[in-house]
């Protein structure tokens, strides 16, 4: 296990071990900007680990040397000694220039390339240095900044601190590493393996999606929660081959042995947990605690993070953990269906929805089945409906039965100034029940409710019909435009939802729903 109290002795044993870098070695305690972990002969990868661990516990940034004999120390500063270091890298747009060029100079022992606060879109960029430039063997970058996270355009308020290294000294062999640290005010989020599109490139997520690409496999986040302090995130991929959602934490606290005593349950709301040493002594505050998940176990040190060996989560870590809203898959095409006798208005009502117009007089009915693309926006989420106008014909009927099975939502209508087409309502439900799936979401339309003069069907039977079938009812006018986009959304809401649903969530409640636009909307009077 990593000595996370940093005994004086052993940096000074370490200082005779290590020749030349004995001189670069100082004691963690002075103030002279650079703190030195304990190499142990290791490669860069672990000494770069080390650093980020003891930095972590520091609640400083960690850092690197290299010396003019290639060895590589890591240690971590403030991020005040970080910006007053000359030799701070803080462009990592322009390491590897640098590199090349002798700006940093790889063949002094004092070299500490730094990023305080180097934008994680250049990852790609220092990825392919790492992979690419091989000649350039000699150096090593970290980079540290801080981010709000907001994947799916959802502003999880969180300021997550992220590190990314390294180029290997010792076999040339690049490695991209990256983890989160210090999250603060973090909201609970839902586990969202599946959902990689993040819009913000600036952030750990983003990271690991670079990664992810680069290596093709999946890009996966999860999110450990316990307590407010101790909220943190992770990044990482999964192994294409393992299940969805599966996991490797990419850095952080990888040490799962972390020495902490488990002192939550005794903390008052709002207070910071202390890290006492194995002494018994406080040493600041606590590190992050292991995460709950623990992906990572095995390995020397713990330092097994090879992007290859994705580790397989338990099922049960990867499934949501609160309250928050799952990712909705924006990509799915949610088909909706058009279904009522001919010439109750379903083409109309179709153009009125997706075109915002109305052709009067224009009645040629539809013969067989098409479909109109038409994407909505429901609470900041892209619904995709694709729906289906069926032809009322009962010529047609068995061509449209076909599309039934697979309609997710269905809109059935009828002409408030055609008896027939109401008093129809009930075979159509009796089809509806024979050849729809057993969950489709229905709602019944009295349609052209602007002829009002014209009524055969009082807005009390749609009501009570509805009412019967336990689905939800209001009048429209594809003419007047009159609850048309209501009904369509209140379609799409209620797909979006039962697709994205967290079991603890509330439902969305449809009929709710329908019936506060209905007061909120002056249709047509019913009589
Ligand atoms: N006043 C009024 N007329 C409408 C309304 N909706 C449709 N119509 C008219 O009713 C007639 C039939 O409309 P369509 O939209 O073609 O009916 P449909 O249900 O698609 O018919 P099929 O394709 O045969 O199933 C057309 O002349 C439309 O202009 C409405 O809300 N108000």
């Amino acid at each position: 296990m990593l000595e996370t109290a940093l005994p004086q002795e052993s940096l000074e044993s370490v200082s005779r071990q290590e020749g030349a870098a004995a001189s670069t070695v100082e004691r963690r305690s002075a103030n002279q900007g650079y703190n030195v972990v304990p190499l142990f002969k290791t490669t860069l990868k672990e000494t770069f680990l080390k650093a980020v661990l003891i930095a972590n516990h520091e609640r400083m940034l960690p850092a690197m040397k290299c010396s003019s004999e290639g060895q590589v120390s890591a240690g971590f500063q403030s991020e005040k000694q970080s910006f007053e270091n000359n030799n701070s890298v803080t462009d990592l747009e322009n390491v590897e220039e640098k590199i090349l060029n002798d700006e940093i100079k790889k063949d002094k022992d004092t070299v500490i390339l730094m990023s305080p606060k180097a934008p994680v879109v250049k990852l790609k960029e220092v990825f392919t240095i790492v992979d690419s430039k091989k000649e350039v063997g000699r150096w090593a970058w970290l980079s540290h900044y801080e981010v709000s996270l907001k994947p799916n355009g959802r502003n999880l308020g969180v300021r997550t601190t992220a590190l990314a290294g390294c180029g290997d000294l010792q076999d040339n062999e690049g490695k991209i590493l990256l983890c989160t640290q210090k999250s603060s005010n973090v909201q609970p989020a839902g586990y969202q393996a599946s959902q990689v599109d993040w819009p913000e490139e600036r952030d750990s997520f983003g990271a690991a999606i670079l990664t992810a690409r680069e290596k093709k496999t999946a890009a996966t986040t999860s999110v450990n929660y316990k307590k407010l302090h101790w909220n943190r995130y992770d990044g990482g991929v999964g192994d294409g081959e393992c299940p969805s959602g599966s996991a490797v934490q990419v850095g952080g606290d990888i040490d799962c042995e972390l020495d902490y005593e488990e002192e939550d349950e005794d903390l008052e709301e709002g207070e910071i947990p202390h890290w006492k040493n194995p002494k018994g002594e406080l040493k600041g505050r606590r590190p992050h605690p292991p995460s709950r998940h623990c992906w990572l176990k095995g390995g020397e040190l713990g330092l097994d993070i090879l992007l290859d060996q994705a580790q397989i989560m338990d099922e049960e870590d990867l499934q949501p953990r609160d309250a928050a809203q799952p990712c909705y898959n924006e990509e799915q095409l949610q088909k909706t269906i058009l279904v009522g006798d001919s010439g109750v208005g379903k083409t109309s009502l179709l153009v009125q929805f997706d075109q915002g117009k109305f052709i009067p007089g224009s009645f040629s009915a539809t013969v067989g089945i098409g479909f109109t693309n038409k994407v909505v926006t429901v609470d900041g989420v892209k619904v995709k409906l694709q729906i289906w106008d069926t032809a009322g014909q009962e010529r047609f009927r068995s061509v449209t039965h076909a599309y039934y099975r697979d309609a997710e939502a269905l809109l059935l209508l009828y002409d408030i100034t055609n008896r027939a087409s109401f008093d129809n309502i009930r075979a159509w439900l009796t089809e509806i029940g024979e050849y729809a799936q057993k969950d489709v979401v229905i709602m019944l339309l009295g349609n052209k409710c602007d002829m009002n003069h014209e009524r055969a069907v009082r807005s009390e039977e749609g009501e009570n019909l509805a009412k019967e079938y336990g689905v939800p009812f209001m009048e429209t006018s594809a003419k007047t435009g009159m609850n048309v986009d209501v009904a369509f959304l209140a379609a799409a809401k209620e797909l979006k939802q039962r697709a994205g649903r967290h079991p603890d969530q509330p439902t969305f409640q449809i009929h709710e729903y329908i019936e506060a636009q209905k007061k909120k909307s002056s249709c047509c009077s019913f009589h």
